[in-house]
């Protein structure tokens, strides 16, 4: 396991929870368990797009592509990314959303391994994953899209296997898989890895490069709080790089865009992932979301977030029987979120959120509660637990304006 012995949920923590509150606009009488899902505006972001679009857009208009590094921002963006992955400067870059970064990760792997016909991953896998290679189904009719059990996939990894894709810390239980076992097991096979980082960036720590891993994609709206839709970054391990080319080969990942060339020449570095044009408005709100995280340890944040994790499932299992964890009850086999599992759990949550404490539902019956220690504290998290035991103890969220289904999330 990751953790350190002394600095677990009972040990001395290094970084304090909620240390960073006030460098966030959170409503006062909220509390927040829902970072995981959409991380909360920092002043700095809300600061980023403002000055990015008043004074950079306002004022210096299309110079500013130059004058102030917009077309660097990919990179730029993706450098600082890196440390928090444990991956180099040079091999993430920010661009597209997930989904299309797993899709043009996906084909390119696939590429690489010819005559391998199988993606292997596992039933319940966020639904974009395994959308996305049912689209690449379309295009390569022979491709397999295998889905074994999680602990069967190691032995279900053979010759025919060209990729492995999962998702590190799964975005309903909070289950982590073991990237360094899984990435062995993926090599020995000859296969390529593929991990959509999603739930685990800026989250746990993840150390891409010491467990060789090929490839990996990940949001950047959740832990990283770059805001709504902000854009995604993508991974290549730096050995890659020269073989896998983007099937997306849009004119921002040519060698030389401005060249404007009738023939594609891939860029010799992770800037060939790119396609199009970097949406300079969510970029400012990005950066200026992972540069919290400047001087953060990784291992610090996911120490506080596993004492306050911990804390809550223990006041509310301890007082609740009526609720099953369906995360691992070991802190350190999950990521930054856990689910319970409850008949009404729509309900409840409506009745949470009614009383400002907001996590969010997953069907057809969890209850997810993510727990980012950057603006939360231990004592908003024991109110927040005491509040659920109270909403059940009680059965408040049977009230009838609950279970009116609203919206989508
Ligand atoms: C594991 C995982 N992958 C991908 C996504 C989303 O991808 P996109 O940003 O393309 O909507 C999510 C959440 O929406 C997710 O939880
Ligand atoms: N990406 C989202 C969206 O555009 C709307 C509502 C929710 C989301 C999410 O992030 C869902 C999320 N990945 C999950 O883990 O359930």
């Amino acid at each position: 396991m990751l953790s350190r012995a002394a600095d677990g949920p009972d040990g001395p923590l290094t970084f304090i929870p909620g240390a960073y509150r006030e460098r966030f606009l959170l409503p006062s009488d909220m509390v927040y368990l829902d970072g995981n899902s959409l991380g909360p505006l920092s002043h700095s972001a809300r600061d980023a797009v403002a000055d990015l679009a008043s004074r950079q857009w306002g004022e210096s208009l299309i110079s500013s592509w130059n004058e102030h590094g917009w077309m660097e921002a990919p990179r730029r963006i993706g450098a600082k990314i890196a440390p928090l992955i444990g991956a180099q400067a040079d091999e993430v870059v920010v661009c597209d959303s997930t989904s299309v970064n797993i899709f043009k990760l996906a084909a390119a792997a696939l590429l690489a391994r010819p005559g391998r016909t199988t993606v292997l991953s596992e039933p319940g896998n966020f639904p974009t994953d395994l959308y996305m290679i049912e689209g690449l189904k379309r295009l390569r009719p022979d491709l397999d899209l295998k889905l074994v059990p999680r602990d069967e996939i190691a032995a279900a990894l053979d010759e025919d296997t060209a990729l492995l894709l999962l998702t590190h810390v799964h975005y309903k239980t909070g289950e982590m898989f073991d990237m360094g076992v899984l990435t062995a097991a993926t090599h020995k096979a000859g296969a390529l890895t593929l991990w959509d980082l999603s739930h685990s960036v800026g989250a746990v720590p993840v150390s891409l490069n010491r467990t060789q891993a090929d490839l990996a994609v990940g949001c950047g709206y959740k832990y990283l709080n770059g805001g709504p839709g902000a854009p995604a970054f993508l991974y290549v391990a730096n050995r890659h790089q020269q073989g896998l080319t983007s099937p997306l080969s849009g004119w921002l990942g040519h060698e030389s865009p401005f060249a404007f060339d009738d023939a594609y020449r891939p860029a010799e570095d992770i800037g060939r992932w790119r396609a199009g044009t970097p949406p300079m408005l969510s970029l400012a709100a990005l950066e200026a979301g992972v540069g919290q995280f400047e001087g953060v340890d990784m291992q610090d944040l996911w120490d506080a977030s596993q004492k306050l994790s911990q804390r809550f499932v223990e006041r509310v299992t301890g007082q609740c029987a009526e609720v099953e964890l369906i995360s691992p009850s070991a802190p350190d086999a999950r990521g930054c979120h856990v689910s319970f599992r409850f008949h009404s759990a729509y309900e409840v949550v409506q009745a949470l959120i009614a009383e400002g404490i907001v996590g969010d539902f997953r069907a057809p019956d969890a209850m997810r509660f993510g727990f980012t220690p950057l603006y939360l504290s231990l004592e908003e998290v024991e109110r927040a637990a005491d509040r659920l035991v109270d909403i059940l103890a009680t059965g408040r969220w049977r009230q009838p304006e609950f279970a009116v289904r609203k919206g989508v999330t």
